[in-house]
């Protein structure tokens, strides 16, 4: 589909101001604005609401998690200038997103949460599975959707998620989230499902080479695989995520044609994958190759089938996220303090940081309900047992203005 299509397609419901919640105990007040707008501060339950009509803002939930006073001041515009908040100044600039350039972009992003698989598969260390499951916990109190909990693969190719099953089972009883396993063979399959997986993740290439590297058989091969994993998994009713690798490059045979992914795509929309996640495994692409791989692939899978998973080896993701959502996808996926590579392909870092993807998303007034301070104390915690620094800017700059609170 052509880039002026896409972007010509209607925003729903993004031009409906968002309705203040209504809760009869709830205190309202109004805060002396010198602008145009007024904010709306409202005690519900442990949580203070900032609102004005474009979006809201979890001042106590924030500040508790970080340790803050709560000292909000109000601009010129009437916007919270609390630095603190700062990614959430640019709800009023998208007022409505009146602008070309931003209203195709949805107004909700489903986020994947991606780090306790796909970042917890590369490091070189092994993880307890009492620090994964914790993680895994602390990131569904968040308020993530969609947490990618672990891969049911060969323990001798991928040793750190050898405790799959016991992942699984300590987790069965956490609610609030789905948990999605990756699943590369029927074995993987039925191993997931017996540990109580109730949905799967299959996970081809568009690389011949990569997918030989990485699943010791080539692209139709393991196409077959995954339509066996979607037989199987249709008769139970467990929805099936595909996973396309180097969609725009490849370690080991350089760029890859927008139509070879678009062909796994369209297999992978075929044999009844609920979602289909567009992998920059490498972290080379721009959204000059980005755009022409999203427009092959739209071309023959829906827009809302589609997600995008983004590495940062080479800092575009962000910009690779943005370019996505004006051609209008709405699930992202990322990984908690930018955890992540990929074992089979050397010198890829991270995938996007989830906690720097909300923070923009929050500051283009899109709904993800993630709680960004919960997020960054998941984040805090995995890094604090790593002994690593946080991979995420935003998190990272969160954190120094918060030790150097009293100064401000
Ligand atoms: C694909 C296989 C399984 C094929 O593995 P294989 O070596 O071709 O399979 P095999 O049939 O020859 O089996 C070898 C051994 O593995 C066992 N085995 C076989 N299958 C399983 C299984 N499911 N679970 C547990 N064990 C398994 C099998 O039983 C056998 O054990 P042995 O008889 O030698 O004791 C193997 O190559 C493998 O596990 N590879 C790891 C793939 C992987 O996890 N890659 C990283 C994830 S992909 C990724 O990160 C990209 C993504 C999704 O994030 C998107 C992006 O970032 O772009």
């Amino acid at each position: 589909m052509a880039m002026h299509k896409i972007l010509q397609r209607g925003r729903p419901f993004f031009n409906s101001p968002l309705k203040l919640a209504s809760s009869p105990s709830s205190a309202s007040h109004t805060f002396p604005s010198s602008g145009h707008e007024s904010l709306h501060v409202r005690e519900i339950t442990n949580t203070r609401e900032v609102r004005n009509e474009f979006g809201k803002y979890h001042i106590k939930d924030l500040s508790q998690c970080l340790n803050w006073t709560s000292r909000p001041h109000y601009c010129s515009h009437g916007y919270v200038v609390n630095r603190h908040f700062a990614s959430d100044h640019n709800d009023i600039c998208t007022k409505g997103f009146s602008s070309k350039l931003l209203k195709t972009i949805p107004y909700h992003v489903k986020i994947v949460e991606v780090g306790a698989r796909d970042g917890l598969q590369n490091e070189k260390a092994i993880i307890p599975t009492n620090i994964k499951v914790e993680l895994i916990q602390l990131l569904v109190s968040s308020g993530l959707s969609v947490v990618e909990a672990t891969s049911f693969v060969s323990p001798k190719w991928v040793p750190q998620l050898a405790d799959a099953k016991d992942v699984l089972a300590a987790i069965q009883n956490v609610e609030g989230a789905r948990f999605p396993v990756l699943t590369p063979n029927i074995k993987g399959f039925e191993a997931a499902v017996a540990a109580g997986a109730k949905e799967v993740a299959v996970f081809p290439a568009a690389s011949e080479s990569f997918s030989k590297a990485n699943l010791n058989c080539g692209i139709e091969d393991n196409l077959a695989r995954c339509r066996d994993i979607a037989s199987a998994a249709g008769s139970l009713s467990i929805p099936v995520r595909g996973y396309i690798s180097c969609v725009v490059g490849c370690p080991l045979e350089g760029s890859i044609a927008p139509e070879k992914v678009a062909y796994v795509a369209k297999s992978l929309y075929e044999m009844g994958c609920a979602e289909i996640s567009l992998g920059d495994t490498i972290g080379v692409g721009t959204p000059g190759t980005v755009v022409p791989m999203l427009e092959a692939v739209l071309d023959v899978v829906p827009t809302d089938m589609v997600a995008v998973h983004f590495h940062d080896t080479y800092g575009q993701a962000l910009s690779n996220i943005l370019i996505s959502l004006q051609m209008g996808i709405s699930t992202v996926d990322s990984s908690v303090a930018g955890l992540g590579g990929c074992p089979y392909a050397k010198g890829a870092t991270g995938n996007v940081a989830t906690e720097d993807v909300v923070y923009m998303l929050n500051g283009l007034g899109v709904k993800t309900n993630v709680d960004l301070g919960r997020l960054m104390l998941a984040g805090d915690f995995i890094c604090k047992h790593l002994g690593r620094a946080s991979g995420s800017k935003a998190a990272t700059a969160l954190s120094k203005v918060t030790s150097h609170a009293s100064k401000l």
